[in-house]
């Protein structure tokens, strides 16, 4: 049986980062084209920002089986895209059947979550608030607050991520935007296309073949 040591990692709440981790990356605000609604204001905040850094994810990872956990923090700036809050790319883990929790540590957001069949759920993240991401849900963090939103989090090591479920159904079903009073709402996005029975029956038969 393979052992590891135990750790022990800091969460540097005001960097927004893990300290005594073993993995980073960064994206940039220029990774995220296609993924708001209004094309000239992104276009806009790639003029302003390009080469800047949108989210960043700092982790440790003991190893890669399911029995492993990766931890980690994610930072993300606060802003928005024309009415649209910021956002994480969001995905279905590729091990459809592995869930997350996530640990809010500052800033206010939202845990967009959709299930492969467009239902959506919305969960608001808050310091000292922990949000679980049941097996089969996609998920898309979202900061709807004015200051870094940063959340710990942790999720089995062999989930894998897969980031095409989101393009392939034209984005996720709702939009967090502004309400015009400084707090959100959701909209429908219009691009949104339904997953076919048999993208909906592969996610599930997948997890099966990977237990
Ligand atoms: O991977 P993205 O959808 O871009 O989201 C950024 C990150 O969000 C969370 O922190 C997840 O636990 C990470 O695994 C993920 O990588
Ligand atoms: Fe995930």
């Amino acid at each position: 049986m393979e052992s590891h040591e135990p750790q022990s990692c800091d969460v540097v709440v005001s960097e927004g980062r893990l300290e005594g981790g073993n993995g980073h990356y960064q994206k940039l605000y220029d990774d995220l084209t296609g993924l708001y609604s209004d094309a000239a204001a992104f276009a806009r905040l790639i003029e302003e920002r390009r080469g800047t850094v949108a989210y960043e994810v700092t982790t440790y990872t003991p190893g890669k089986k399911v029995s492993d956990l990766i931890m980690g923090v994610t930072r993300m700036a606060p802003g928005k895209v024309g009415d649209e809050y910021f956002l994480t790319r969001g995905h279905i883990h590729a091990n459809g059947d592995r869930p997350e929790i996530y640990y809010g540590q500052s800033g206010r957001g939202i845990m967009q979550l959709e299930s492969p069949e467009g239902e959506t759920r919305l969960i608001e993240v808050k310091p000292q608030s922990i949000c679980y991401v049941p097996p089969f849900w996609i998920h898309r963090s979202v900061n709807t607050g004015s200051e870094d939103l940063v959340m710990m989090f942790v999720y089995p090591a062999d989930s894998g991520q897969d980031y095409g479920i989101i393009e392939r159904s034209g984005g996720l079903r709702v939009r967090i935007v502004d309400d015009g009073m400084g707090g959100w709402t959701d909209v429908p996005n219009p691009g949104w296309r339904p997953r076919s029975d048999a993208e909906i029956a592969r996610i599930y038969e997948d997890a099966g073949a990977a237990t």
